[in-house]
């Protein structure tokens, strides 16, 4: 009998034949420095999806990575990551810990320490009902804020206040998440905070900013080749470690004096339920102080001006403020979730600005990716700010559209991807979800926000993408 034909598979290129950007590894690092263009890595890549296509491969110095940007490689990713998904370490980060002999936060670890941690982790800091207990205390804070405002326009005779928020936020986010994790106010939105806590807050932004230029250089070429940028990237880290360290202690100190009866944040309920060794608390603590301020900042900024420049949208938001509270003072959850508005205009921001440009993974077996042979154990990154931007992707990207998040086709299938997937994905993802929307609920509640510039802002890359410039904005008292 004769041989059924068997479909001939579109043949799997090789891997070699994914298109590459740029020239040799060292000369493409050379051009980034000289040009200082590792600020705009974002443009870059999305420059590059734009000439060579939906994949390509990119070689800096010693980083050799595979690029994608659509929702099904990213989906691809997500089915090869295993149990233990990992990302590029960052060495300057790991140098640190090794040379104070510190131990590493969840950030930092992989395999099996990463996913014990990892478990323990997230009944408190990212389930629903750890999300819970804290709520209460972010609502605090979002009130405060409002507060704070209020008190700066009425220093002003014209009933209104224009100001650069950039600080204000900052203040904001460090005071909300410190209250979450330690139970305790540092009192940052008072008239006088503490010198030692806009410290630590420059400490995060300082050792953000010196990451980068360090990212791609092996430890021991980091040291020599940029001294100056090496001892001002640990000096920032001493200060970060010695702010967490105190306030560490002082809870601990409370602890061990007495165990508190009533849930008092997340750092009490880690040292009651003893799953974790204290220097385990205290490598993740860290890393969620630290990790909580600017990541969760800078996307109010850009939500502020977008409500700003889009006053029809930020009409239809107050609107279902005001519905969402005229239900009665049910439980803070509850509230939250009656405003799907509120929750896309988190997620248009985090569309067109987000915060981690890329997600990262090593798949762990061949994957294949647009129609090529990507080997297990390659560097594979999604481009999320070409992914957001992109008109295969999004109709009318440009556009900032709350509304777009409500239909069901945009929800799922891998389009919202600015906290990552999967098991690894972040881990402060409804800590900043909430400290954003409650702090929108408070300010939109309480004052209209207008600016003048209707201009983009234009971007640039830190290892955090943030404002080129600050936006002015102008609060007026809505009553
Ligand atoms: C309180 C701490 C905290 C806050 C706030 C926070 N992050 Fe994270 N984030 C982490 C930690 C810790 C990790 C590493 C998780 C891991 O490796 O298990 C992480 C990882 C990530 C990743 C990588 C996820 C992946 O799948 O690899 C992305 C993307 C990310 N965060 C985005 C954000 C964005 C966007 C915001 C704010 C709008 C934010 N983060 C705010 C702590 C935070
Ligand atoms: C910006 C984005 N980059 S990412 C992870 O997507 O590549 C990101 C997202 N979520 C959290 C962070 N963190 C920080 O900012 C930070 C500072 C100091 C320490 Cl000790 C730990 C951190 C982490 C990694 C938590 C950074």
């Amino acid at each position: 009998p004769a041989v059924a034909a068997k479909p001939v598979p579109s043949e799997v290129l090789p891997f070699e034949a994914i298109p590459r950007s740029g020239h040799s590894a060292w000369l493409n690092l050379y051009r980034f420095w000289r040009s200082n263009d590792l600020q705009n890595l974002h443009h870059l890549m999305q420059r590059n999806f734009q000439n060579l296509g939906p994949i390509y491969r990119e070689q800096l110095g010693t980083f050799d990575a595979v690029n994608v940007f659509l929702p099904s490689d990213a989906a691809q990713l997500f089915q090869v990551e295993g149990i233990f998904p990992r990302r590029m370490g960052i060495n300057s980060w790991m140098a640190h810990r090794t040379s104070r002999n510190h131990k590493c936060g969840i950030f930092l670890l992989n395999g099996e320490q990463w996913r014990s941690d990892r478990l323990v982790l997230n009944k408190e800091v990212i389930s629903p009902a750890g999300t819970r207990k804290f709520l209460p205390f972010l609502d605090t804070v979002a009130g405060d804020f409002a507060d704070f405002l209020h008190r700066q326009i009425r220093k002003n005779t014209r009933r209104s206040l224009t100001v650069d928020l950039y600080r204000d936020l900052f203040r904001f986010t460090l005071e909300a998440s410190s209250y979450a994790l330690y139970g305790e106010r540092l009192g940052l939105l008072e008239e006088t905070p503490k010198p030692e806590s806009q410290k630590f807050i420059d400490a995060v932004e300082t050792m953000l900013q010196t990451t980068l230029p360090l990212l791609f250089l092996p430890p021991g070429l980091m040291r020599w080749a940029k001294k100056k940028l090496w001892q001002e990237h640990m000096e920032a880290w001493d200060i970060i470690f010695s702010h967490a360290e105190k306030c560490i202690q002082n809870i601990y100190q409370e602890f061990c004096l007495g165990k508190p009866r009533k849930y008092s944040g997340i750092m009490a309920e880690l040292l009651l339920q003893e799953e974790m060794p204290l220097d385990s608390i205290k490598a993740n603590i860290t890393e969620f102080t630290a990790g909580g301020v600017d990541t969760t900042a800078i996307p109010l900024l850009f939500t502020l001006f977008e409500l700003a420049r889009n006053p029809h949208v930020q009409t239809a938001i107050r609107e279902e403020i005001k519905a969402a509270e005229s239900q009665g003072s049910r439980e803070l959850s509850k509230v939250l979730n009656s405003m799907p508005l509120l929750k896309g205009a988190i997620k248009e921001t985090l569309r067109l600005y987000p915060v981690g440009i890329t997600v990262q993974r090593y798949p762990t077996r061949d994957v294949v990716l647009q129609n090529y042979c990507v080997p297990a154990g390659t560097l594979c990154q999604v481009g999320l700010y070409a992914l957001g931007r992109s008109p295969e992707v999004f109709s009318d990207p440009q556009r900032y559209d709350p509304q777009r998040w409500l239909s069901k086709e945009e929800n799922s299938s891998f389009k919202a991807l600015a906290f990552g997937f999967g098991s690894r994905q972040c881990i402060g993802r409804r800590l900043a979800e909430s400290e954003m929307m409650l702090f929108l609920v408070h300010v939109l509640r309480n004052f209209k926000i207008d600016t003048v510039s209707k201009d983009d802002l234009k971007t640039v890359y830190g290892f955090i993408l943030m404002p080129e410039k600050p936006p002015l904005l102008t609060f007026r008292p809505t009553d």
